[in-house]
């Protein structure tokens, strides 16, 4: 698990007066750790064009430029000239080196953008886009210095932005690299020591970035038990069956000892899963929407919820009247996609707003809803998973497009339920959940686009 900031300029100053480290010894150190990577992958003589904004992210790229001078072919851009006091010095040293600024002309091996990194504070203007437009068609590595020019701390970005193939981010990683959008201009994202170790560079943030090694399985450690030892999950069968059949085996391959689906009327559903028209007493927990469509009363649905079991909540049920009375539970997950939690944003008078304001703006509205409901929590589906509850925050960055199918949420929801119904907290069974969502997709490794329900369902075996 790591650290994610919203801003790390506290921890340079931190740096400053802690370590005694100037910014000049962190700038160098910046600089450093993108010169390895260049020397790492390319051979001596690669060409490297490098583009500097005005302020330290362009001085981080001219002090690149005089790291790698004499053993590769530098190009240097800087189309704002220099404007903080390091720029200025660090363009005099490039300068004596006999570097300067020159147009973008041909394709280069390695592109470098050092144009903007925190200090972007206002929309691109045309210079900036025409440099990026150019960088984003050549053919070369491309290496964002920090975070990729264009990129906002919340996350956005405007029409034009810098494809990274690799970004080198300074000193700790930043929240913005993982919002949905960013997963598709960051790249490969590597975190660069800034002169200590980020260890000691970093201090405590509420916001966390998942690793595939915080996955924690439900691993079975008495020799002495039996089914009714791993919980039973009850997964309210709705309209659309198909969905909690997939929950429930999802359900039943993590763990679960027992999961019976409750119907109203006889469904045909696998083997190894049970059916009942009510909550068995034996339950341990509940898994509701999925699939529920309008098959139960106001009534029914009220019986089959009179009891303080940990609840999974997903789909059709965001939309039912009985979902405000629901969210005064305590042991609550909530799984919404973004159209499904902006109706959660309205039902709670929390924002009025649509899929694409959410989107650009997922960690605010994430913290102003666990803000209001702290004993509830909500894990926001999306290319990168937000899970929350209260001031704690992760952000599960491993799933891959592979998901992105019908059922796949239908699978995530049995997962979270299944680790409810053995008896884990609501926020570590997300958290499991979401990971052992994640990692299974990644299992399937023979593309991007034919993975099924029951593939994943399948992989939860190999984790
Ligand atoms: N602090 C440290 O210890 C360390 C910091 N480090 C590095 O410093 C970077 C932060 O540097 P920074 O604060 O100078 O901001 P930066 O991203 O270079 O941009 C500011 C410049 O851009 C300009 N500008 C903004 N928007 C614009 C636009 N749309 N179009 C055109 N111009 C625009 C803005 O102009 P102004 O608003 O002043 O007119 C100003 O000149 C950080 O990302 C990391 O790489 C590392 O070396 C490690 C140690
Ligand atoms: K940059």
């Amino acid at each position: 698990m790591q650290n994610l900031y919203l801003d790390v300029s506290p921890l340079d100053q931190r740096g400053v007066t802690k370590f005694a480290l100037s910014e000049e010894v962190m700038m160098e150190h910046a600089a450093m750790a993108m010169a390895h990577l260049i020397r790492a992958r390319f051979n001596a003589n690669s060409s490297v064009l490098i583009v500097c904004g005005s302020g330290n992210n362009g001085a981080d790229g001219l002090a690149l430029a005089r790291l790698l001078e004499g053993d590769f072919h530098i190009s240097l851009h800087i189309p704002f000239g220099a404007s903080s006091p390091l720029a200025h010095l660090q363009r005099d040293r490039v300068e004596a080196l006999g570097l300067k600024h020159a147009p973008i002309e041909g394709d280069y091996d390695v592109i470098v953008d050092a144009l903007f990194g925190s200090g972007l504070n206002r929309p691109l203007g045309p210079t900036a886009i025409e440099a990026l437009i150019l960088m984003n068609g050549m053919s070369g590595l491309k290496i964002a210095c920090d975070v990729p020019s264009g990129l906002y701390a919340e996350g956005t970005f405007d029409t034009n932005v810098f494809y990274a193939d690799i970004t080198v981010t300074m000193g700790a990683y930043k929240r913005s690299l993982f919002s949905d959008g960013a997963k598709e201009v960051c790249g490969e994202i590597i975190v660069a020591d800034l002169g200590v170790h980020k260890k000691r560079y970093e201090t405590p943030s509420p916001w966390k970035l998942l690793e595939s090694q915080d996955l924690s399985l439900p691993n079975r450690i008495r020799a002495s038990s039996h089914k009714g030892s791993y919980g039973h999950l009850a997964v309210v069968c709705g309209e659309k069956a198909g969905a909690s059949v997939i929950a429930g085996s999802a359900a039943l391959r993590f763990g679960t000892g027992l999961v019976s689906l409750i119907s109203n009327e006889n469904v045909t559903i696998p083997y190894e899963l049970m059916q009942s028209h009510s909550i068995p007493s034996t339950a341990t927990a509940i898994a509701l929407g999925m699939g529920l469509g309008v098959e139960f009363c106001d009534d029914e649905l009220s019986s089959l919820l009179d009891n303080t079991l940990p609840l999974v909540l997903d789909a059709d049920i965001f939309y039912h009247p009985m979902f405000s009375k629901l969210l005064k539970r305590t042991s609550l997950v909530l799984t919404p996609h973004p159209k499904e939690f902006t109706q959660i944003l309205r039902l709670t008078g929390i924002a009025d707003i649509d899929v694409s304001a959410l989107q650009s703006n997922r960690f605010t509205y994430v913290e102003k809803f666990c803000s209001a409901y702290p004993n509830t929590v909500l894990v926001l589906k999306g290319s990168n998973v937000i899970i929350g509850q209260g001031e704690e925050f992760y952000i599960n960055p491993l799933g891959t497009v592979a998901l992105a199918k019908g059922g796949s949420g239908d699978v995530l929801s049995g997962l979270i339920g299944a680790l409810l119904a053995q008896g884990n907290t609501p926020l570590e069974a997300a958290i499991q959940g979401s990971l052992a969502h994640t990692l299974a997709a990644q299992k399937f490794d023979k593309n991007n686009y034919a993975l099924t329900p029951f593939d994943l369902i399948e992989r939860i075996t190999c984790l």
